[in-house]
């Protein structure tokens, strides 16, 4: 069988590579149990495994993914990565104290980053260990968990100070893991994220949608 192919939309009808979309695809009924499923998820190439109830997911890497500096005017330290969409990383003192809907818009818009991007602000509690808050490009709000904001804040924290695997307490309340090997020029490889995955309901497309 030949790759999954995914496709992801935010809430303001744009598309958009998405990690927690992809690991959702294998709670629908029929997905397989705990083999490697190789899928094109918006263009970009993933795997994806299930462990018992939590899904894991590696991310792409290669050529164009990865850590690069971008020129932010911000007293806190930053760090920006391509991971098949933008994800700009804050580390603060506390997750909770942040404003986020006064805070994030003009990074969200800032002129340094053509096409905007995603922004999270991070909170280390120890080493490996991480609140984390994203506000999304296409949602224009904060949302539970930002899986792509996840995994590019553990590849910087890792090149940064280590260690290669974080855990992240999210907004909604869950935990995911991430774990990555990092290059020397801001690469990665093996840079996988997990949590969990509920079936929450099944949807009847309503056939006047069939294409
Ligand atoms: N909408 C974002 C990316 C969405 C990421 C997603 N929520 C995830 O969990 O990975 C964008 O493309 O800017």
């Amino acid at each position: 069988m030949g790759p999954w192919i995914l496709e992801h939309w935010d809430t303001d009808g744009s598309k958009s590579f998405c990690s927690n979309g992809s690991r959702a695809a294998l709670a629908v009924p029929g997905a397989p149990g705990e083999t490697l499923v190789e899928a094109i998820s918006n263009g970009e190439r993933i795997f994806l495994r299930r462990r018992n109830q939590e899904v894991g997911i590696r991310l792409p890497e290669g050529e164009g993914f990865g850590l690069r500096h971008v020129p932010l005017s911000t007293d806190l330290p930053a760090g920006f990565g391509w991971i098949g969409n933008p994800q700009l990383v804050l580390r603060v003192p506390s997750v909770a104290a942040v404003d986020l809907p006064a805070f994030a818009p003009p990074l969200r818009h800032h002129s340094a980053i053509a096409g905007g991007t995603n922004v999270n602000v991070v909170e280390v509690v120890v080493p490996g260990e991480a609140r984390i808050r994203s506000w999304e490009r296409g949602v224009e709000g904060e949302t539970l968990c930002c899986g792509t904001g996840c995994a590019v804040a553990a590849a910087w924290l890792a090149q940064t100070e280590g260690p290669s695997a974080w855990r992240f307490h999210t907004a909604g309340g869950e935990e995911v893991s991430v774990t990555v090997v990092p290059e020397a020029d801001g690469g990665w490889r093996d840079l996988w994220l997990s949590g969990p995955v509920r079936r929450l309901g099944i949807v009847q497309p309503d056939p006047s949608l069939r294409p």
